[in-house]
Formats: structure tokens, C-alpha cells, sequence
């Protein structure tokens, strides 16, 4: 594997006290957003509407989940790739993950819950939904930058109108002597923003100019990341960005992951498109695109949103 550089990753302070929409602080602000989403494809968003509490008692309730009989967990399935029970699969042998579809929704929450814990489990199911609801809460007010900062906030509405939520939950073991540290192999997500919370342990880094980047762990930070979608809407503006996990350490590791998709069509605004930005991609549903990269076309491309829409 490559090496890590100690470059940073730009971070973004979004929990400015009075920072409201159309204040100079916004203003401010927005402009981080954008430009280290243009530089980098990404940035640590410093944000502590989540209360430190909540972010204990979700590692504890990872644990309670991740402890769970195979048997239970592997009962979390779904139609939508992707969305269901990993795990002890050969060449990620550290990597298990589960999915929360409709994770902002008592209904989405307490499917999942009553699948794992047939006799309840209140305190989860409690727990994960205002987690969710504030993480999505920075999702809706990353989103919000980003079209303002295009000038295209008359899109946002019916963009927010048509986006659902994935929340993956992870965990990691470290290596044995014998094995490779590989968490999770380098990908781009296909969504248009996912929200990465290392709730215990480091490990994330970012492909910057060829260069692996470490994302260390701050208080209260959260890891924005640009998927394809967003690089498709923003007609390559922003470019998503490539990342995977490593395991250095001899803990367990456990992370949430929070996507968000659509499902209708990505529109590229006509307001991206000039003679200094070329269209570069036309406009595409969402679903289909997420359809296309399970094909094996999509998988073995470099960009599977150039090969799917690229102009
Ligand atoms: O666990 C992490 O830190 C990253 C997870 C990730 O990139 C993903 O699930 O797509
Ligand atoms: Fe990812």
C-alpha cells in the first residue's frame, strides 16, 4: 500500500455560534465548504449539534449490535445493493457492515430493530433515529452550501424532496500476524454525499494527488465526502473523492457511514454549463446509475459515472 502523507485534510468549523443562512458567518463559511469540496472532494466538518453523549452511547450501541449472533445479523437484507449484512467476506476478512435503510424515519428505524431484537430494543431504536436526524441535519446544511454557492439554491427544494438515506454501520477488527491491513479497499461512493463518523478508532484516509491521506480523529468531526452523484450534478466541478480504510491498530474500529441518494433524475443546472464548463455529463437517474455499477461494465470502470453519462 502506499504511503501516508501528513498532509491534512481541510476542516471546516460548521458549528459557529449564530451561524444562520444569510449571515456573513454562512457566507463565510460556504465558501470553505466549496472550495475544499472543489480542491479536495471532501473536508472534516467540525459539528457539535451531536452531543458527545450521543456519540458514546452510539459506540455502545455498535457494539450491542455488532455482537449480535451471525445468525440475527445476517437477517438485515435488502433488494437495494449494498444496503444489507457484510461480512467475512475473504478479501475484506476485517470488514462487517450493516445497513439502515430510511435511517431519519421511525419506521426505517424500528424495521431494522425489530429484525435484530424480535423482543424490542427501545434504547436503540431512540438512539440511532435522533443520531441519524442530526447527522442528516448536516447533510441538508452541507447541500444547502453547496447549491448556494452555485447559485442554484431554486433547485434545492425538490432535490432535498427526492433524497432517501442509507446509514451503514461498521466495524473493523484489526489484523492478525498474518494479514493484510486492508479495512476497506479504495472506492468512490456512488451517492451524492456521505457523511463518515469514526466513532472509535482512525483509520480513514483520502486519495489526494496520489497520495493517501490520513483523516485524524478531532472532537465532535464528522467526514463529508463528494460521491459520483454530486460530481455528475455539479458537472465535475467537485470530483468525488477516492478513500478506503486502513487498520493500524490492534482495537477494533467502529464507524457509521450516512448516504445520501435520490430517487429521481440528477439534473445537471444549466447555470453549471458554459463555454468555460463544457457539459460533461448528462443528466441521469439516480437508481439506474446505482444499477449500472453492479454490472460488470460498471464495475470494471475507472469512472463508472463517465461511462454511464459522461458526454
Ligand atoms: O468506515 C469508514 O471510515 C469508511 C466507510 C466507507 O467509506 C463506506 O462505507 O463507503
Ligand atoms: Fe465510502
Amino acid at each position: 500500500m502506499g504511503a501516508v502523507t501528513p498532509h491534512k485534510i481541510p476542516v471546516v468549523d460548521l458549528s459557529i455560534e449564530n451561524m444562520k443562512p444569510g449571515t456573513s458567518a454562512w457566507y463565510s463559511v460556504r465558501k470553505d465548504v466549496q472550495r475544499a469540496l472543489e480542491e479536495c472532494g471532501c473536508f472534516v466538518a467540525v459539528y457539535d449539534k451531536v452531543p458527545l453523549e450521543l456519540h458514546k452511547t452510539m459506540f455502545a450501541k455498535l457494539e450491542e449490535l455488532f455482537n449480535l449472533p451471525h445468525d440475527t445479523k445476517i437477517k438485515n437484507t435488502s433488494d437495494k445493493p449494498h444496503f444489507g449484512y457484510y461480512g467475512q467476506i475473504s478479501i475484506l476478512p476485517l470488514y462487517e457492515c450493516m445497513g439502515i435503510d430510511n435511517p431519519i424515519t421511525k419506521e426505517g428505524i424500528e424495521s431494522f430493530t425489530n429484525l435484530m431484537w424480535p423482543a424490542g430494543n427501545e434504547l436503540f431504536s431512540e438512539n440511532v433515529l435522533s443520531y441519524s436526524s442530526m447527522v442528516a441535519e448536516l447533510d441538508q446544511m452541507v447541500q444547502r452550501m453547496i447549491f448556494e454557492s452555485y447559485g442554484v439554491d431554486k433547485y434545492l427544494e425538490p432535490h432535498k424532496e427526492s433524497t432517501y438515506y442509507l446509514l451503514r454501520l461498521i466495524k473493523y477488527r484489526p489484523p492478525e500476524a498474518n494479514e493484510n491491513n486492508l479495512g476497506f479497499r479504495a472506492h468512490n461512493d456512488k451517492g451524492f454525499t456521505a457523511i463518515v463518523h469514526q466513532i472509535y478508532g482512525e483509520g480513514l484516509e483520502i486519495e489526494k494527488d496520489g497520495e493517501w491521506i490520513l483523516c485524524e480523529l478531532l472532537p465532535n468531526s464528522f467526514v463529508i465526502l463528494a460521491g459520483d452523484a454530486l460530481m455528475g450534478w455539479s458537472n465535475g466541478r467537485i470530483r468525488s473523492v477516492k478513500h478506503r480504510v486502513t487498520m493500524n491498530t490492534k482495537e477494533m474500529r467502529f464507524s457509521t457511514a450516512l448516504f445520501a441518494f435520490s430517487t429521481g433524475i440528477i439534473q445537471i443546472p444549466e447555470e453549471l454549463v458554459d463555454d468555460q464548463n463544457p457539459l460533461r455529463f448528462k443528466s441521469f437517474d439516480h437508481q439506474k446509475f446505482l444499477r449500472f455499477f453492479e454490472t460488470e461494465e460498471g464495475r470494471k470502470a475507472d469512472s463508472p459515472l463517465q461511462v454511464y453519462t459522461g458526454v
